[in-house]
């Protein structure tokens, strides 16, 4: 066999062993392998809990994207067949695998997003809160990561309890002197995703056609609808209202509850926190007009952490937007939600500063 030949077989079984390596050997010689590191000027995204209910789609997606050069996935299991697989896709994004805590380096340098659904998910009878004991640890651990590795990427928190684990993460990034606000995101895109599905539903219209601003938090009564901010405007009747807005705030509820104690919504999630990855990607190439709704640190209220829609740009959240004008329905249910927000906020402070 030649020896050309041989270097390119080594280098594929390298690759679906999950190596990491951009370095080749070839006639001798160890050299950057060109083919490896993806298509110019694309952006690099890691994915953490790659080989999860929610990464596997996602994944899958992001080596749909055409922003996307390198893709790194990371898990603490099944990432060599999970990076096997995605890598057959005949897109030109090069995916990287990466298994165990001694690869979280390695597969963090030199990212620009960095997108995290690791952990466990909730069964019939949780809150999201109940999740907290062991998801927080969890992404302090790869928040740790992340601040050592590439402290300039964007953050993208999937994991729940949203509400404590972005806290969580800001903490970490501030002891390790590299928080920037603007760079990190916690993922509410399935709310409105949600609300833009039932208020279709409702209105008999595409869901394409509808944006539905949700703001608050990523928990029950935390997620605020602002039916009155829908574009385009419609005008819904009390029951409507009440109906809307309490599926939307149990639409996580409903998936856990229809899956019977095999987790809760992957898929669906996978579809927004790759739109909302999108739109991250769009903001960091400098597109205009990137507007989403996020959680993020924020002067909207008096909380420090708020889900608003924001504008993304090349240094993240740009701007967050004023809540517009609110009905007496949804002022009265956004006083209702800061208690039981400002709470989980302090929850994941008071465990990242111990
Ligand atoms: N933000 C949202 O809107 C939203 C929506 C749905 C689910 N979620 C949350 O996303 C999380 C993941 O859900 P899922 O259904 O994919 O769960 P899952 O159990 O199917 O997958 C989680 C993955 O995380 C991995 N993991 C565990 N510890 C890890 C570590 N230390 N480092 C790297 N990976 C690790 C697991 O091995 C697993 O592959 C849950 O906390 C869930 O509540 C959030
Ligand atoms: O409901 C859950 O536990 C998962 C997620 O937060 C969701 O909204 O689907």
């Amino acid at each position: 066999m030649a020896d050309r030949t041989r270097a390119r077989i080594a280098r594929i079984a390298s690759h679906l062993a999950g190596a990491h390596s951009n370095r080749v050997h070839e006639n001798g010689v160890e050299r950057e392998d060109c083919r490896a590191k993806g298509g110019a000027g694309g952006f690099k995204v890691a994915v953490l809990g790659a080989s999860g209910g929610i990464g596997q789609p996602l994944s899958l997606l992001m080596k749909m994207n055409p922003l996307v050069s390198v893709l790194h996935l990371y898990d603490v299991v099944n990432t060599p067949g999970v990076t096997a697989d995605v890598s057959h896709m005949d897109t030109s994004t090069v995916v990287r695998g990466f298994l165990g805590k001694e690869q979280l380096e390695d597969a963090l340098v030199g990212m620009d997003l960095v997108i995290i659904p690791a952990g466990i998910p909730r069964k019939p009878g949780m809150t999201r809160d109940d999740l907290f004991k062991i998801n927080a640890g969890i992404v302090r651990t790869l928040c740790e990561g992340v601040a050592k590795c590439c402290p300039n990427a964007l953050l993208n928190i999937i994991s729940n309890p949203v509400n404590s684990t972005v806290p969580i993460a800001a903490e970490v990034l501030k002891k390790a002197g590299v928080y920037n606000p603007k760079r990190l995101l916690g993922v509410t895109t399935l709310d409105v995703v949600r609300a833009n599905t039932f208020v279709a539903e409702v209105v008999g219209v595409d869901p394409k056609d509808i944006d539905v601003p949700v703001v608050g938090g990523h928990a029950g009564i935390t997620i605020l609808p602002l039916l009155s901010q829908v574009n385009p405007r419609f005008s819904f009747t009390n029951e409507e209202i009440e109906y809307l807005t309490n599926r939307i705030q149990n639409g996580g509820t409903e998936v856990v509850e229809a899956k019977a104690g095999t987790g809760s919504a992957t898929l669906s999630m996978a579809f927004a926190a790759a739109k909302f990855a999108d739109a991250c990607l769009r903001g960091l190439r400098g597109d205009a007009g990137v507007e989403y709704c996020a959680f993020v640190a924020s002067e909207v209220t008096e909380l420090p952490f708020f889900a608003s829609k924001v504008r993304l740009g090349r240094a993240g959240v740009e701007e967050a937007f004023p809540l517009g004008p609110l009905n007496s329905y949804e002022r009265s249910g956004l006083e209702k939600l800061k208690k039981e927000l400002q709470a989980s906020i302090d929850k994941g402070f008071a465990f990242a500063r111990q």
